[in-house]
């Protein structure tokens, strides 16, 4: 009979057996049949990669554009190392292809950091129940609703001109702009989103909008083995684990007396569903649900979990993208007096603003009301996008159309019409910023800030040439598209249209802003890094 303890020595030598199988199999045996072997790309020693070249945008820029120079539009990088070889590409064709097609998914790591903070929402979908619930939200997110948002942005620009003209009486130093229009944004989303008020920039003592911050500045503190192995959160909870399950059951509670509510409402006025005044975006929701095939509608919970999808991708990207904005008018004050002309003699309303919240088409057909707005800000969309890239993976084997030459190792080259191999598991790197950057699309001075492009863009930068929404990559392409932009495209002018005529903004003198690069690409102050991620700048009233 054997015994307990060879039993477990048995056991023992199964699993290492089964773990060095899996070790030698993922460093050795998989590369060895990996196409992307082939491919031209820079080196590495084996356990390095990559990754820091391409999330680090004091590096990245460099980077792209040398690799680009050297092996073309396509290439392969290190990701953890030589066992993990990515494509990254600049090729629309490539592109397009990746991000329209089923067979490339975000990876788990990716859908599972992100389901753990914002629930099962939409950026945790893929396949049909993410096109379902595409088809649900998109209602919230057309021309129409986003301009019966409008008021709300206007309320809370307003609040927070005012907030800062209690402040400029107060003090007389730098403010902090990123932290204010993160309030501000936080509170136009409320209302926009669930016509709640957080009363964010009052004070920020509302439970909710607490367990909301906490939660986004608890996603960069994640550690890397643990985005990478989130059932440890299960089994051996951290501090940052329970932080954030403690905030989801503040913002859950919530979440369900306001869908409650929300759902009476709406109920109370079922004969007609599309007679519910409210025009926020949860009441649209609660609509198009209550609209869908039974069968097909979403629970309370993926109401909820949808919802703090929204809070989460749209009110500190907003506030980011704002406060890039307000710097760069401080960095060029030619530009933020000519625009506060334009403000001036054409003050703004909802239609005006709404107008150029759209595609080059309506911007085309309204060139004449408020063109230096639109074009600051979408060049500040271009200049600095708050996501600085996006990741896929194959879900199998695949070949994908290139339209320009790629280097292969040997010193050939694949020219276009010849398709690159990538097996099953591999990862592609979209490098949204990159393709902002990409003198190529934009011209030489493709790393200027200068609005002044966009009153006559170059071929490349336009469709067709250029697939991306607003014509920018900054908010993605294909299904996983951002349905948000015209939402930050009017939201962006309506709080810069209330602010400039008001305010003068200039740069701190000696003091230089960096981009730190975590789930958002954010703002602080060079050689300060330890003092948080901020951005002070100078206020004056005009
Ligand atoms: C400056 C502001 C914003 C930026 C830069 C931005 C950027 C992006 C990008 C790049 C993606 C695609 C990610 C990928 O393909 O991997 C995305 C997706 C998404 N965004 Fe935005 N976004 C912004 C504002 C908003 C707003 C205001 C909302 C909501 C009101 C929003 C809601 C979403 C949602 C729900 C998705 C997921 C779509 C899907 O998977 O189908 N975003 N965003």
């Amino acid at each position: 009979m054997l015994s307990l303890f060879s039993l477990f020595l048995f056991a023992l030598l199964l699993v290492s057996t089964r773990l060095l199988f899996w070790i030698v199999n993922l460093l050795v045996i998989a590369p060895l049949r990996d196409p992307l072997r082939r491919v031209a790309g820079p080196d590495a020693p084996f356990f390095h990669g990559h990754l820091t070249h391409i999330g680090d945008p004091d590096l990245s820029c460099v980077a792209h554009e040398e690799w680009c120079k050297l092996y073309g539009k396509t290439f392969r990088i290190q990701g953890l190392g030589k066992f993990d070889y990515r494509l990254m590409t600049f090729d629309f064709r490539a592109i397009s292809h990746v991000l329209n097609s089923p067979i490339y998914e975000k990876p788990w790591q990716t859908r599972s950091l992100l389901s753990t903070v914002m629930g099962r929402g939409i950026f945790a979908m893929e396949g049909a129940e993410h096109h379902l619930q595409r088809k649900i939200i998109s209602p919230a997110f057309t021309s129409q609703a986003v301009t019966a948002l409008t008021p709300f942005f206007f309320q809370k620009a307003e609040e927070l001109r005012d907030k800062l003209d209690v402040l400029l009486n107060k003090e007389s130093g730098p403010i902090d702009i990123s932290h204010w229009t993160s309030r501000a944004t936080f509170d136009a989303f409320g209302l926009a989103c669930l016509n709640y008020n957080f009363n964010a920039l009052d004070s920020e003592t509302e439970e909710v909008y607490l367990a909301y911050r906490r939660m986004f500045h608890l996603v960069d503190k994640k550690t890397v083995l643990r985005i990478l192995f989130p059932s440890l959160d299960k089994l051996w909870p951290d501090a940052v684990a329970r932080e954030i399950q403690e905030s989801r059951n503040v913002i859950y509670r919530a979440g369900q007396v306001l869908i409650a509510n929300k759902k009476a409402s709406v109920c109370a006025e079922k004969c007609d569903l599309f007679s519910v005044h409210d025009k926020d975006l949860l009441s649209l929701l609660i609509k198009s649900n209550l609209s869908n095939d039974p069968s097909k509608r979403l629970s309370d919970s993926d109401l909820l979990d949808q919802i703090t999808s929204f809070l989460f991708a749209g009110s500190d990207s907003t506030a980011v993208a704002l406060g890039w904005c307000l710097l760069f008018l401080a960095q060029h004050p030619d530009i933020q007096s000519q625009l506060r002309e334009e403000l001036v003699q054409s003050p703004p309303s909802a239609s005006t603003i709404e107008a150029f919240a759209d595609d080059i088409p309506s911007y085309d057909a309204f060139s004449g009301s408020l063109p230096l707005l639109d074009a600051v800000v979408k060049e500040t969309l271009r200049f600095c996008p708050p996501v600085h890239g996006t990741i896929r993976v194959a879900t199998a084997d695949d070949v994908i159309p290139t339209s320009s030459p790629v280097t292969l190792c040997d010193g050939t080259v694949a020219e276009p019409g010849q398709s690159i191999h990538i097996r099953k598991g591999s990862f592609v790197n979209i490098p949204i910023e990159g393709l902002n950057y990409s003198r190529e699309i934009w011209g030489d001075d493709a790393l200027e800030f200068r609005p002044q492009r966009w009153f006559n863009l170059p071929p490349n930068a336009r469709p067709p040439a250029f697939p991306g929404l607003a014509s920018v990559m900054t908010f993605g392409y294909g299904p996983h598209s951002c349905p948000g932009f015209k939402f930050t495209l009017t939201e962006m002018k309506t709080f810069i249209a209330t602010l400039l005529p008001h305010f003068e903004f200039s740069v701190v003198e000696g003091q230089k802003i960096g981009k730190y690069n975590g789930v958002l690409t954010r703002p602080f102050v060079k050689g300060s890094l330890s003092q948080g991620l901020q951005l002070p700048l100078l206020v004056k009233r005009v």
